[in-house]
């Protein structure tokens, strides 16, 4: 029987080439496509979407969508800047991993009557699968929808022999009516690592304020609240102890695939992470489970 076969509110349509799950329930509407296990809207009943997508976002196979929340495994950002133990498993200089642009399984759809759950699930085998990575691993992403929120979880269990290194993103876009006013609290005394200054340590003083490009990992993560003109967000990380944040200001955005050039003040990401020295290694048979719930204050 198909995961689906039972379901009242969810189904599989097209997404422009991409399938995507569409759930369509009396209290909420989530879609999230098969390739790259990629939320693209959640939006309770009467709510515009919760998640910044860009207006020339591609729904194209092997393309990374830009917006929602893309899941960036097994290792994030740039792997020459990764820690060694992840760097010495990837044979491409592509950011981000691959998850993000491979064909996820629907697992499970589990419906109640405030909430949707999915489970979808990447067995990446390394290089046999055709993947520009040496280790083996199985990622499973579940996602929970209920009118007041979402939680993302992506577990990741070592299915090799070895000792097996991974960093990882669940690089999360919101929109904001106003990047000038809008600030991040929960943060302050953190350290991070600034990438726009050599990658210079440094700490953060009060709230996260936005001036133009900025790109920092923080080695932190609370609960955040983030706070712009008319919106407050709460999110919540699980299984982290960094935070990535970043807007790409002016100069980047003209640079961006699929990114208007002045589409930087109406975003921004926070990523919840596991990044720099907060990279994770797990036994054989061992899991780790990364997560964020985004609710609204
Ligand atoms: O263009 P991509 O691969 O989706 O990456 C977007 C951004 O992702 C962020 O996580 C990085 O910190 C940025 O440096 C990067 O520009």
């Amino acid at each position: 029987m198909h995961e689906l076969d039972n379901a009242r509110h969810t189904r599989l349509e097209m997404a422009g080439e991409l399938e995507a799950i569409r759930i369509r329930h009396p209290l909420f509407e989530a879609t999230v496509t098969l390739q790259g296990a990629h939320l693209v809207q959640f939006a309770p009943a009467g709510e515009r979407n919760w998640l910044w997508m860009s207006p020339q976002a591609r729904f194209e196979k092997g393309v990374a969508i830009r917006g929602g929340v893309p899941v960036c495994w097994p290792w994030f950002g740039a792997p020459d800047r990764n820690p060694d133990p992840v760097k010495s498993l990837v044979s491409t200089d592509k950011a981000h991993g691959f998850a993000r642009t491979a064909v996820w399984s629907l697992d499970s759809v589990e419906e109640l009557e405030e909430t949707v759950s999915l489970t979808l699930g990447l067995d990446a085998t390394g290089t046999g699968a055709g993947y520009p990575w040496n280790g083996q691993a199985r990622a499973s992403l579940t996602l929970n929808f209920s009118p007041e929120g979402l939680t993302l979880a992506l577990t990741t269990r070592n299915t090799s022999g070895e000792p097996l290194a991974l960093t990882q993103a669940l690089h999360t876009y919101l929109p904001t009516e106003q990047l000038s006013g809008t600030v991040i609290r929960g943060l302050s005394g953190a350290r991070y690592l600034d990438t726009l200054d050599d990658w210079k340590p440094k700490q953060q003083e009060g709230a996260v304020a936005f001036e133009g490009e900025t790109d920092r990992i923080y080695l932190a993560a609370s609960d955040m609240d983030i706070q712009s003109p008319g919106d407050d967000v709460h999110l919540t990380s699980g299984g982290s102890q960094s935070t990535v944040v970043w807007n790409p200001g002016p100069l980047k955005a003209a640079r961006l695939t699929d990114f208007p050039d002045d589409a930087w003040t109406g975003m921004l990401c926070v990523e919840t992470a596991n990044a720099a020295d907060d990279y994770r290694t797990l036994q054989p048979g061992a899991s780790h489970t990364l997560s964020v719930t985004l609710a609204r204050n």
